[in-house]
């Protein structure tokens, strides 16, 4: 008996033809709603920032990021995930520009809203961007965070936001309990059916931030963030931390950074298979990738990244990649 023609072990048999291989590939489809495109928004409405450290990756006025949107909601985008950046308003200890009147995001929302009446519409929310320290909360008389402080003001933050058009808040700080916070401030402004809460649930203390950190002028001024990010080797603190989100109402998870992460993206949507679950692949991630340019490999190398992802169990990938995506995958449809 030759083992090598036994008929139970022929396995290519099954997908030796491109359609039967796309049936051994389930729930891996790239399409335009699997995408969110993070995007950057200056103070001046007519700003066009490239950014040095992230090739093809700009930061934009108001005015510069309609044109670019105009594009790429013709090609399919679906969802962005907006970061404010601030040059001539204040920084302060609790990040004071975050929800005022002048705020970019909070002035851009309402045009994006009328201009995109079916764009998916995400804030970022936190704190870093906005305080002096670069911190993500508020910190305590000692220096230490002060996560009840930090909370309250995170709340109130999400909340302009979603008063001012956002259609989910993503609080992105790290702070205990803020997702509880969050939704009893929607639901105190009736605004709970109208906000969807992703909560950046996973995040690890990654050293892959640093071109997002560099764009955002976002560094915290001393210390780290090892004490409210998790430590990237801890699986446990991922499936508590996630726990606790959806106990507090998150509507969406997140896994953050992306590629080296996907043994928690599998645990986080085998723990909770019902919530729509985010992946970010992150400024570093991205900046690795792009080295290549737009080449035929380095494209066909970003669909093999994706198609993995999507194995893992994301639902929704948070990429800078995804006008290059759009276009790769509108010729396949
Ligand atoms: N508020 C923190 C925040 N929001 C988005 C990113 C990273 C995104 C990226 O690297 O692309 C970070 C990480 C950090 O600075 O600690
Ligand atoms: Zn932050
Ligand atoms: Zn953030």
């Amino acid at each position: 008996m030759n083992l090598f023609s036994s008929p139970e072990h022929i396995l290519q048999g099954g997908y030796f033809h491109s359609t039967l291989r796309k049936l051994q590939e389930p729930n891996t489809s790239i399409e335009p709603h699997n995408i969110m495109y993070p995007v950057f928004l200056l103070e001046n409405d007519n700003a066009l920032q490239p950014v040095s450290s992230l090739p093809n990756v700009n930061r934009y006025g108001i005015n510069q990021l309609m044109l670019a949107l105009k594009d790429l909601v013709a090609k399919g985008l679906k969802s962005i995930l907006i970061f404010g950046i601030v040059e001539t308003l204040e920084k302060d200890a609790i990040g004071s520009s975050a929800d005022t009147p002048e705020n970019p995001v909070i002035k851009a929302l309402p045009r994006l809203r009328e201009a995109f009446p079916d764009l998916l519409l995400a804030c970022d929310v936190c704190l870093c961007p906005y305080t002096s320290h670069g911190h993500c909360g508020l910190l305590s008389a000692n220096g230490a965070i002060d996560h009840g402080a930090s909370t309250k003001r995170i709340a109130e933050v999400a909340l302009a936001y979603a008063k001012a058009g956002a259609h989910i808040v993503a609080p992105s700080d790290m702070m205990d309990n803020r997702i509880k916070a969050i939704k009893e401030a929607l639901v105190s402004h009736k605004l709970e059916n109208q906000v969807s809460v992703l909560s950046y649930s996973c995040k690890f203390a990654s050293s892959m931030y640093g071109p997002f950190r560099d764009t955002m002028k976002s560094s915290p001024m001393a210390s780290d963030r090892k004490c409210y990010q998790l430590p990237p080797g801890s699986a446990g603190l991922a499936a508590r931390a996630a726990a606790r989100d959806v106990a507090e109402g998150a509507d969406c998870l997140m896994v953050k950074p992306g590629l080296p992460y996907l043994d928690i993206v599998r645990r986080t949507k085998d723990q909770f298979p019902n919530h729509p679950l985010f992946i970010y692949q992150v400024s570093g991630e991205y900046a690795m990738i792009a080295r290549g340019g737009d080449s035929a490999e380095v494209q066909t190398t970003l669909m093999e990244i994706l198609t993995c992802m999507r194995r893992a169990g994301a639902d929704c990938i948070i990429t800078y990649f995804a006008p290059l995506i759009l276009s790769i995958i509108s010729g396949k449809h």
